[in-house]
């Protein structure tokens, strides 16, 4: 597999009953990009994520991933927590998961509770405050505040995150999958029920993600300003299949999109882009 390579989905299936949900789905996002998958509702770009997080079990395919260091995990076989733990592909869902009543600092220390508890030792005296415990939950404060500096949420870190406005708290969920360290981010619908200013500050996050991390970044996003303004790569899904793949401008400009999203036939994509592009003329 190229260097470039993270994430290869080869042949995916995935089955539910009569329904084939993911139908023979391939593609490929590349190290250090944000790819963003999208499709019309009910096209399987959610049931991708579940596969790609161990939340199911595909009935056909491999979804490999490839680390920085060349090692490579075939996600399909392994347990949802290896995932994250091992193969470090972290996701946020559809709906906000947060702990409500804990604050917004201690989501960001829950997410690491794992490297926590392993330095304790798992033993009381570890707990306690002897020796790794001690420098591994400083590590774990600050790890939280770089986060929730990048958020813009240092000034809320003590309050509840259940009284965060909606936006900060897409923001929380962020901060909180990039402290379990991910080379794979993987969000579903970041930008659902964003004010255009908390979208403007998603993006930025997201961009901040890229550049400063080497984290990539996986999206499914109905957002179509989100989309194309952030995405380095867009894959279009519909009824389980893959219509289109390649930059933001060559999936805005195929006809088969533009069928998908407005629900017509292939064969009257023209005759559609010309009435819409006869109202625009019409509206200058
Ligand atoms: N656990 C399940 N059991 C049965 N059918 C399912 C299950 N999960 C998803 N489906 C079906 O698979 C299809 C794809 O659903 P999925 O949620 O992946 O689409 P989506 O593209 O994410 O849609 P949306 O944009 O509306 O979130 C739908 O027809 C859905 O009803």
């Amino acid at each position: 597999m190229p260097e470039d390579v993270l994430l290869r989905v080869e042949h995916l299936s995935m089955r539910f009953g009569g329904l084939m949900a993911i139908n023979d789905f391939s593609f490929e996002a590349k190290r250090g990009e944000i790819t963003a998958l999208i499709g019309p509702n009910g096209a399987g770009k959610t049931t991708v994520f579940n596969c790609i997080t161990g939340f199911y079990k595909p009935t056909m395919g491999m979804i490999i991933m490839q680390q920085k260091a060349g090692k490579q995990y075939l996600l399909e076989r392994l347990p949802d927590f290896l995932i994250t733990k091992d193969a470090k592909v972290a996701r946020t869902f559809q709906n906000i998961r947060l702990f409500s009543g804990l604050t917004v600092l201690e989501n960001l220390l829950v997410a690491q509770h794992n490297k926590l508890m392993k330095a304790s030792g798992y033993t009381i005296l570890g707990l306690l405050g002897i020796g790794s415990y001690r420098s591994e939950a400083k590590k774990a404060i600050e790890l939280a505040r770089y986060w929730l500096e990048k958020a813009d949420l240092i000034d809320r870190a003590d309050d509840p995150a259940g009284d965060l406005p909606y936006g900060a708290q897409r923001r929380l969920e962020i901060a909180r999958a990039m402290c379990t360290g991910p080379e794979l981010l993987c969000l579903d619908e970041p930008a659902a029920g964003l004010n255009p200013r908390e979208s403007a500050a998603l993006n930025a996050l997201l961009r901040s993600i890229r550049a400063e991390t080497g984290t990539s970044i996986l999206l499914i996003e109905h957002d179509m300003s989100v989309v194309m303004q952030i995405s380095d790569h867009v894959i279009v899904l519909e009824y389980g299949q893959k219509i289109s793949d390649g930059t933001p401008d060559h999936v805005k400009n195929d006809p088969r999109v533009i069928a998908a999203y407005l629900g017509v036939e292939d064969d009257e994509v023209d005759e559609v882009i010309a009435a819409v592009e006869h109202l625009e003329g019409g509206a200058h």
